[in-house]
């Protein structure tokens, strides 16, 4: 087929070095050095009346999962492997359990880790997986075009790609947040990588397509496997029921009642999972779902799941490949049940350990200082951890008072030469108005991410000139009623101080000039 053979070249990759060896079943850049696959398109002109893209074009009754099937029948054996290991700087060698056995915990109750047969991908240099990778952004290639199963070899690497669910989720936007910056920080090279702005509007989409196409390889094996579960905040809900809704798979969610915005609200209602409104904290529904999950065929997919935090570690690996392999100093991620700080632990690190970068970001975690578990944890020098009360929080997503995931954020924190900061209510509101005066329009819980900054850039720890990225967790359209409340002023004992309120003006056109030309001096002394 010539769709397939220019996507998915036989040959080694030309430009790289000739001592490792290529494996058959990865793609290739087009590329101007090879005669086979020309650079669709230099080589079209507009008065071609059929472009050599068009040209090269999959037949119109093939689909990109049938031609990633095609491929894979032919190149089935990848080589390279992963299993679960208890989480630990040392996993003993002797506990191990493959992918597709259903466990959430080590023998002793702690948590899993994922881990790759490093050795296998060492076999291919940092050179060759920065190629590959680039190789693959922006693609239609089921199932590359995502930014999660671009990294496929380190993500699960021995599904079967006809068993994937995904909404080509990740390559999402680094965002450089030039005016922010400069206005309120003196900084030039500030990022905000947005992850929020994907398929569920949360990051979680990143780590619930992995899950949930374990799941459905599961289930083609016919393991006791009913329906998907999970407790959640408002967006591990909105990404589990939309990921099984299009696998044709039941999810069943738990969400503390009244504690999560409308918006989250109506995603898995939508999507048609059987939605569980329970009158308690995020923590509670977490301990029922751990319960009723080990009772029930019913899947878990919150963090516990160590799965859900490879999907999640492509997102550290897509900040790099945006900087084009340059490590940035900071990367600040808001912390909630703190699996996301260790997955972009990992991700930098694997990155490190397989020669893409010779060294890791410093990591900061950015807590709510209503949900401060792990911040009180970091104050007390890592002593004895103590979960808290979570109390209501404008960042709801994060109202977490007791982390499944606490291990492995001081993990990722003490391997990163990490600090955790938290933010006031106030703090958090504000910093989520100054940016969205700067053209961005976040959620509350950046709004923490950006509070830590700017503490820390206050107290001279970040420096003017660190390459510093915030991580935005949730697309902003989520979290509208906390940014009513704030510019409405609607918010007791808060100043709201960059509210911006509309204005009130009658149907007259004097009025209206009256009110327009006092906000244009207000703007410009030259009127
Ligand atoms: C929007 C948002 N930001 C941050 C977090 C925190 O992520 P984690 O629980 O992995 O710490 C969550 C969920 O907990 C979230 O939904
Ligand atoms: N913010 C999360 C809380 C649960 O986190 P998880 O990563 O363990 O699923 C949510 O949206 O539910």
């Amino acid at each position: 087929m010539a769709a397939s053979s220019s996507l998915f070249h036989s040959s080694p990759f030309p430009l790289l070095q000739p001592s490792k060896p290529t494996p058959s079943f990865l793609p290739i850049k087009a590329s101007a050095a090879s005669s086979t696959s020309p650079d669709p398109i230099k080589s079209s002109t507009s008065l071609d009346p059929c472009p050599t893209h068009l040209k090269h074009r999959r037949p119109a009754d093939v689909n990109i999962r049938d031609e990633a099937r095609r491929h894979s029948s032919t190149h089935n054996h990848q080589g390279f492997s992963a299993k679960y290991v208890p989480f630990s700087p040392t996993p003993s060698p002797t506990e191990s359990y493959s992918l597709d056995e259903i466990v959430y915990r080590s023998r002793s109750g702690g948590l899993l880790d994922v881990q790759h047969d490093m050795e296998a991908l060492k076999r291919y240099d940092g050179e060759y997986w920065k190629n590959l990778f680039d190789s693959r952004v922006g693609k239609t290639t089921w199932p590359y075009g995502s930014g999660v199963w671009s990294k496929k070899e380190w993500v699960l690497p021995e599904i079967d790609s006809d068993d994937i669910v995904s909404a080509f989720e990740g390559n999402s936007n680094l965002f450089w947040a030039e005016r922010f910056g400069k206005q309120f920080l003196g900084m030039n090279d500030l990022w905000v990588k947005h992850c929020g702005i994907s398929h569920t509007g949360s990051f979680k989409d990143l780590g619930m397509t992995v899950l949930v196409s374990q799941v459905n390889r599961l289930r083609k094996m016919n393991r006791p496997v009913v329906g998907v579960g999970c407790a959640s905040t408002g967006d591990t809900s909105a990404a589990l029921s939309a990921y099984c809704a299009s696998a044709g798979i039941p999810s069943i969610v738990f969400l503390p009642a009244n504690r999560i915005s409308l918006a989250q609200l109506v995603q898995p209602i939508a999507n048609g999972a059987f939605v569980l409104s329970i009158d308690t904290d995020f923590d509670g529904c977490m301990q029922l779902i751990r319960e009723v999950t080990a009772e029930l065929p019913i899947y878990l997919a919150n963090s516990l799941n160590s799965l859900r935090l490879e999907g999640q570690k492509t997102a550290a690996i897509e900040i790099l490949q945006q900087f084009d392999w340059e490590v940035p100093d900071w990367v600040i991620v808001p912390g909630g049940n703190l699996g996301n700080i260790y997955a972009f632990y990992k991700g930098f690190h694997m990155c490190r350990e397989l020669g893409l970068v010779d060294r890791i970001p410093r990591l900061v975690c950015a807590q709510a200082a209503n949900a401060n578990p792990l911040y009180l944890h970091y104050k007390s020098g890592w002593k004895d951890f103590k979960a808290v009360k979570a109390n209501t929080t404008f960042a709801s997503a994060i109202q977490i008072g007791d982390p499944v995931s606490i291990d492995r954020a001081v993990f990722a924190l003490k391997n990163s030469n990490g600090i955790v900061e938290e933010a006031t209510e106030e703090e958090l509101m504000d910093a989520m108005a100054q940016a969205d005066s700067t053209g961005m329009f976040i959620c509350p819980h950046t709004g923490v991410a950006l509070t830590a900054l700017i503490k820390l850039r206050n107290s001279g720890v970040i420096g003017p000139t660190d390459r510093t990225v915030v991580v935005s967790t949730a697309h902003g359209l989520k979290f509208t009623q906390s940014k009513i409340d704030y510019h409405s002023k609607d918010i007791g004992d808060m100043a709201c101080r960059y509210a911006n309120p509309p204005l009130q003006v009658s149907a007259d056109f004097g009025s209206v000039m009256d009110v327009l030309k006092k906000y244009l001096l207000s703007k410009d002394s030259k009127i």
